[in-house]
């Protein structure tokens, strides 16, 4: 299991294609993710305290978008509430076989740890088991527009009392002086982190048809929509944010 430094868009691409989670992506995930998304090593390490609060027993708790599993482990190293299991779910194959080689490194080291069930395939098509975690850690930002109210409409209808929804999205910002000065500041926190400016444009236009991020006001409305009925930000590093939405 090598990760490698990322480096994926150093060299002039004449024809960049859009982003995909594919093998180059995975082998330098954990490097690009850390160095492109700030607080990303605080969000997901709360993940795992915020839904030890939430977690009912004999639930399942739900990491949708897994990628190699930061949130399945985060999930594991705090929840100790009885008969929970965790279901990560991942469309990307090669997502998939490496997040499976890290839990199973996580299973050797660590004992009592929650069974964990990772499975190859699209969250839209998912039945939903009856849950008390649901986990959409920089996921909804690259699902169809179109589909996301259905999508939270359906993780709604899962959610047993007590339970939550974690939703972490890199945002938009409706007043465009704002916008401008955080897409600025997380330019900064990009070349800061060692990303050149060649780096830094060809993954924008990589992201650009696959990645669309909405604002804080729109998350908000469309989770009440689903029937939520509190959306409560606990977390925000400039234009990336994490909220909890209460049945
Ligand atoms: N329809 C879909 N069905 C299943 N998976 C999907 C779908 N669309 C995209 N994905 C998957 O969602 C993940 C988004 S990354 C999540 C980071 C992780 N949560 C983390 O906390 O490290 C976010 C990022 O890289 O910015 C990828 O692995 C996709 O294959
Ligand atoms: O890199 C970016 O600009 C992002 O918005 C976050 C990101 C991180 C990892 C994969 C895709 C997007």
């Amino acid at each position: 299991m090598t990760t490698q430094p990322d480096r994926l868009f150093a060299q002039p691409h004449s024809e960049l294609q859009d982003f995909a989670f594919n093998e180059d992506v995975v082998r330098v995930f954990p490097d690009m993710i850390k160095r492109s998304v700030p607080g990303y090593p605080t969000i997901v390490e709360n993940i795992g305290v915020l839904a030890a609060q939430f977690a009912q027993p004999n639930s399942v708790l739900y990491d949708l978008g897994s990628s190699l599993g930061a949130v399945t482990q985060a999930l594991r190293r705090h929840v100790r509430t009885e008969g929970c299991r965790v279901i990560a779910v991942d469309n990307s194959h090669a997502m998939v076989e490496r997040c499976r080689e890290y839990l199973h490194a996580q299973d050797s080291m660590f004992q009592e740890l929650l069974p964990v069930d990772v499975q190859e395939g699209d969250i839209l098509a998912l039945d939903f088991a009856p849950t008390s975690l649901v986990a959409l850690n920089f996921t909804l930002q690259f699902i169809d527009p179109e589909q996301r109210l259905p999508l939270l409409t359906r993780i709604r209808q899962a959610l047993l009392p007590g339970g939550a929804l974690i939703l972490s999205e890199k945002l938009r910002f409706e007043d465009e002086q704002q916008h401008t000065l955080l897409t600025d500041l997380h330019i900064a926190f990009k070349r800061a982190n060692g990303y050149s400016e060649l780096e830094i444009a060809q993954k924008r236009s990589a992201l650009e048809n696959v990645m669309k991020p909405d604002s804080l006001e729109q998350h908000r409305e469309r989770l009440l929509a689903a029937g939520f009925s509190q959306v409560v930000p606990w977390f925000q590093c400039l234009n990336f944010a994490s909220l909890v939405a209460l049945p």
